[in-house]
């Protein structure tokens, strides 16, 4: 039996006093790549923010990558931080500094000091996703796609057991969100945990995997050809 990176216990999601989701159950392993998909306002982001600690979990049971959500306090929150990869739909890259820096900056906010070892894993992560010449540009400098690959590599900087990717491809263009996407096939078969929310049925048929749906308040695995 594998490894399991999520599992969830009859988890309710909350925004403030409302009810998102509940009863949600489910185990993710190492080395799974899973979709979550659903109608917007179903409850995608409200869940992942759930995952990353940004709402707290106020009913039931869950632990990611060793973290048990329901004890998790306030300063606890950054060392969680540390073992996911989360990567945004709006790439969220720091305007005012080139592509190493925002990398820099990433590193040095969560504890590196080393200045050679920095370079050696910034080099590393822009190599995986293709952008290894690119980081002296400025974010403004690259397509959205390349924005995206960097925001992929920013997620890869401290090594994480898994990466939250909160819709990922929603602001590229159908071939740019296929490079996206071979991307994070290539980071998910070289061992990674990816879980990944997502609107977009045509990646899904193009690259077919475990697929959880969010709808009428629940989270539940569907077959590739229900989706
Ligand atoms: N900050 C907030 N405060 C209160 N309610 C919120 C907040 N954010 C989201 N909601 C509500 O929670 C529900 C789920 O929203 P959520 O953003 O999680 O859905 P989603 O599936 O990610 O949608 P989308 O695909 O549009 O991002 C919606 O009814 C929404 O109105």
């Amino acid at each position: 039996m594998s490894e399991s990176i999520l599992a969830l216990k009859d988890v309710g999601v909350f925004q403030k006093e409302n009810m998102v989701l509940n009863e949600i159950s489910l185990d993710i392993k190492k080395g799974e790549f899973v979709y979550l998909i659903g109608k917007t306002g179903s409850g995608k982001s409200s869940f992942m923010k759930t995952l990353y600690g940004d709402l707290p979990l106020r009913h039931g049971e869950g632990n990611i990558v060793g973290f048990d959500l329901k004890t998790l306090k306030e300063k606890d929150i950054p060392f969680l931080r540390r073992k996911l990869g989360i990567v945004f739909q709006d790439f969220k890259l720091l305007p005012d500094r080139n592509i190493n820096n925002n990398l820099q900056f990433v590193l040095k906010a969560t504890g590196w000091k080393d200045q050679a070892k920095m370079d050696t894993q910034i080099t590393e992560v822009l190599d995986k996703v293709g952008m290894k010449t690119k980081g002296f540009k400025f974010p403004h400098e690259l397509s959205g796609g390349e924005q995206q690959r960097i925001a992929i590599a920013r997620a890869l900087l401290n090594d994480p057991e898994l990466i939250l990717a909160d819709e990922p491809t929603g602001n590229l263009d159908p071939q740019t969100s296929v490079e996206v996407m071979k991307v994070l096939q290539e980071i998910n078969k070289s061992g990674r945990t990816i879980l990944m929310a997502t609107h977009d049925y045509a990646l899904i048929l193009k690259y077919p995997s475990k697929t959880l749906k969010c709808d009428g308040s629940k989270v539940f695995e569907v077959v590739q050809n229900a989706v």
